[in-house]
């Protein structure tokens, strides 16, 4: 099975040169496979976030190598990780982060243009994606006439647009009651493998964790 994403030897220390550094990460490993999709669980402060903005590409490790559909992005210029960030990577974070002025729909139409599919078809899959998570009757609405599990639904739509390889979750349903949570979780699942993605997700929720492929604990990646 050909991978999505390596970490390899990954270190992260904040405040390097100041008078009190944190070491988050060392000698971190890591792999995704094509269609896997994992679980990432660690006490609170362990670095969970770190790792994932360090996989997607949206901050820099002190050394180690991040390869990506089998591209080395170390050291790659800003425009050249935005670009694969847009095209090859989706974000769920705990809360929606939706556009409040833009409907449904057009949350989930605005990265497919900014990323150059037309008008379109970029609306036939947000119709499809939404229809998926069981939302079609409130394509129009704005996030703010939907339910905090409904704008959740379709964020994981927004993040799906543009069919990214990989999905990096932070704690995609934790600030959703226990039951809400569980059935918005379904919905993510469903979506994931429907579509065939990899993907990797944090979770404080041992038992969201156990419905993946794998479970990985930080320390466990650690040389
Ligand atoms: N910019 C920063 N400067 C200094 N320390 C930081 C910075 N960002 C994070 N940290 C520290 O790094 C450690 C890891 O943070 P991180 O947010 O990755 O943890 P986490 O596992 O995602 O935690 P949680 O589950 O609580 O969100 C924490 O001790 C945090 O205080």
């Amino acid at each position: 099975m050909s991978e999505v994403l390596r970490l390899e030897a990954i270190s992260k220390t904040y405040g390097k040169d100041g008078p009190a550094p944190v070491e988050v990460l060392h000698g971190l490993e890591l792999t995704v496979a094509r269609g896997e999709v994992v679980a990432l669980v660690a006490p609170s402060g362990a670095g969970k976030s770190t790792l994932l903005h360090i996989a997607g590409l949206l901050d820099t490790p002190d050394s180690g190598q991040i390869v990506l559909n089998g591209r080395d992005m170390t050291g790659l210029a800003d425009r050249t990780r935005t670009e694969a960030r847009r095209q090859e990577l989706g974000f769920v974070y705990q809360f929606h982060h939706l556009l409040p002025e833009f409907s449904a729909a057009e949350n989930i139409i605005l990265p497919q243009l900014a990323n150059g599919t037309g008008r379109r078809a970029a609306a036939e899959r947000a119709a499809d994606l939404l229809d998926r998570v069981g939302l079609a009757h409130r394509a129009n609405h704005r996030p703010a006439q939907l339910s905090g599990g409904e704008q959740q639904r379709v964020a994981f739509c927004r993040a799906l647009a543009n069919a990214p390889a990989l999905l990096l979750a932070d704690e995609p349903t934790g600030n959703l009651d226990p039951e809400t949570s569980d059935r918005v979780f379904e919905v993510l699942m469903a979506l994931v493998r429907d579509t065939g993605m990899s993907a990797l997700i944090a979770t404080h929720n041992h038992a969201l964790a156990g419905r993946m492929d794998r479970v990985i604990g930080l320390t466990e990646m650690a040389l």
